[in-house]
């Protein structure tokens, strides 16, 4: 990212403009201990130029830089007389005095827009539609210096919806070598952008009136860029409570400056929300020169890399999905049993800790012709057993199924050694690869664990 970038994003946060120093949004905080920086194993991130104690705050950003529900309506509301908003979450962000003087086609849109269309969007479809207008309105918006250090399409290369909906170069044979939990993951993510898309191109169509259709060739809503921003969006959100939401998916936000920061399994820095903003304190010491991590949860390689387009070297989150290759031996009586107990299904072996409960008693029902008369079977979900019972003959299945895992990763393996010739095809391949190298890992330890 240029410095000029850098430096435009700081002013503008730091609300330093001549006309806005005493406006009530000036009370951001960037640590001067902070700086922007390239780092070999990560990319851009946050770095320490100085120490950093632990427990310091080192950033916060007020609610009017928060990009969310709730700063989005307030600016669209700016240009729309129609729309009336008394609750506080929308009154106390403060829009500049000139951002409601500047029209354009976008703007036009916004004078349409009535609120119940807005609060009937989900988060991500309110925030794709915004932030690609808002780039497209360029110098004209706001929120320009954000959007100009978002990253390019070309950061999220290793995810495999991008190679799906861009149909990059030899996307089918790619999309075949993917692990069949990869494969899952992608297609929910198509039906999820898909479906959100459709719900945009739809508003945007009425208000233009014209058809769904004529809108994918219009300029309003290019398909490429509408991809991109929904991955930064997917990709830079951060959990924050949004008092009319209508589910807890839709409870998040874009913070500018915090999503600089780069994942790592611990948690390195915190983040707190309160009536000022969104506030960053450190839960680590940082010595000079050190990268800042914050963890984004408790992702898998798998989700990191098809959320987010990447995946860690090391990963305790990980988790092998055998699901596949249980259900076919289970019995409808099994099924049943199963089904009724909240036992169907999501059968995993976690890198970390082990078989879980739940595939312990998936295999324990196995062992039993009528579940539902098995004392032995009760005690174990009940837990007034350990399930020691069953755990040789647990043992002896499960490892028949490692096996197979372990024979269709070692086909594919190799493809993390594909030559290397510096193109985005190799580095989709070499990255199947580590997947199939991470499954393999949790197999081999699970079978060399077993007793
Ligand atoms: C919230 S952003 C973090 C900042 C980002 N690196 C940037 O330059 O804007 C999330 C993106 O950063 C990258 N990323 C985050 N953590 C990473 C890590 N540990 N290793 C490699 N890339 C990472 C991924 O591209 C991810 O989609």
């Amino acid at each position: 990212m240029s410095d000029l970038k850098v430096e435009r994003l700081l002013k503008w946060i730091n609300n330093t403009g001549e006309e806005e120093i005493s406006n009530p949004s000036s009370h951001s905080f960037i640590s001067p201990k902070l700086t922007i920086e390239n780092f070999q194993s990560t990319g851009r991130g946050l770095g320490a130029s100085s120490p950093i104690n632990r427990n310091e705050n080192i950033i916060k950003i007020p609610h009017s830089f928060l990009l969310n529900t709730n700063s989005i309506i307030r600016h669209i509301a700016k240009h729309n007389d129609q729309i009336k908003l008394t609750e506080a979450h929308y009154l106390n962000i403060y829009v500049p005095y000139n951002s409601d003087k500047i029209q354009d086609k976008f703007t036009d849109i916004y004078t349409k827009l009535l609120l119940e269309e807005l609060l009937d969007l989900s988060s991500v479809q309110l925030m794709s539609l915004y932030i690609l207008f808002e780039f497209q309105r360029g110098k004209n918006s706001f929120w320009k210096p954000f959007i100009d250090v978002l990253p390019s399409v070309d950061d999220f290369i290793l995810s495999p919806l991008i190679w799906e909906v861009m149909k990059v170069a030899h996307h089918e044979e790619l999309l075949s070598l993917l692990p069949k939990s990869v494969k899952k993951h992608t297609s929910d993510m198509l039906k999820r952008f898909t479906s959100d898309f459709k719900v945009v191109k739809s508003l945007i169509a009425k208000k233009l009136e014209i058809s769904s259709d004529e809108i994918i060739e219009s300029e309003y809503l290019p398909k490429d860029k509408y991809l991109w921003v929904w991955m930064c969006i997917n990709s830079r959100c951060l959990y924050m409570n949004i008092p009319q939401s209508k589910n807890k998916d839709d409870n998040f936000t874009m913070a500018p400056y915090v999503d600089i920061l780069n994942h790592s399994c611990d948690d390195q820095c915190g983040i707190k929300i309160d009536v000022s903003g969104f506030l960053v304190y450190t839960t680590s010491r940082y010595e000079k020169g050190q990268q800042l991590f914050f963890s984004y949860g408790p992702h898998s390689n798998v989700f990191l890399l098809c959320e987010y387009g990447f995946t860690l070297p090391k990963n305790s989150w990980n988790y092998l999905d055998i699901t596949d290759y249980i259900s076919p031996l289970l019995k409808p009586s099994q099924v049943d049993f199963l089904k009724e107990h909240d036992y169907y299904g999501d059968y995993t072996i976690n890198a970390l800790s082990g078989i879980s409960f739940r595939t312990e008693v998936a295999f324990a029902v196995l062992q039993e012709n009528i579940p539902h008369e098995s004392r032995k079977l009760a005690a174990l979900i009940n837990g007034y057993s350990d399930g020691s019972g069953y755990k040789r003959n647990t043992n002896i299945l499960i490892s028949k199924i490692l096996e197979k895992v372990i024979f269709i990763c070692d086909k594919n393996t190799k493809l993390e050694f594909s030559n290397d010739d510096g193109s985005e095809y190799i580095a989709r391949k070499k990255t199947i690869g580590t997947l199939y190298r991470d499954m393999k890992n949790i197999a081999s330890t699970t079978i060399q664990n077993m007793d």
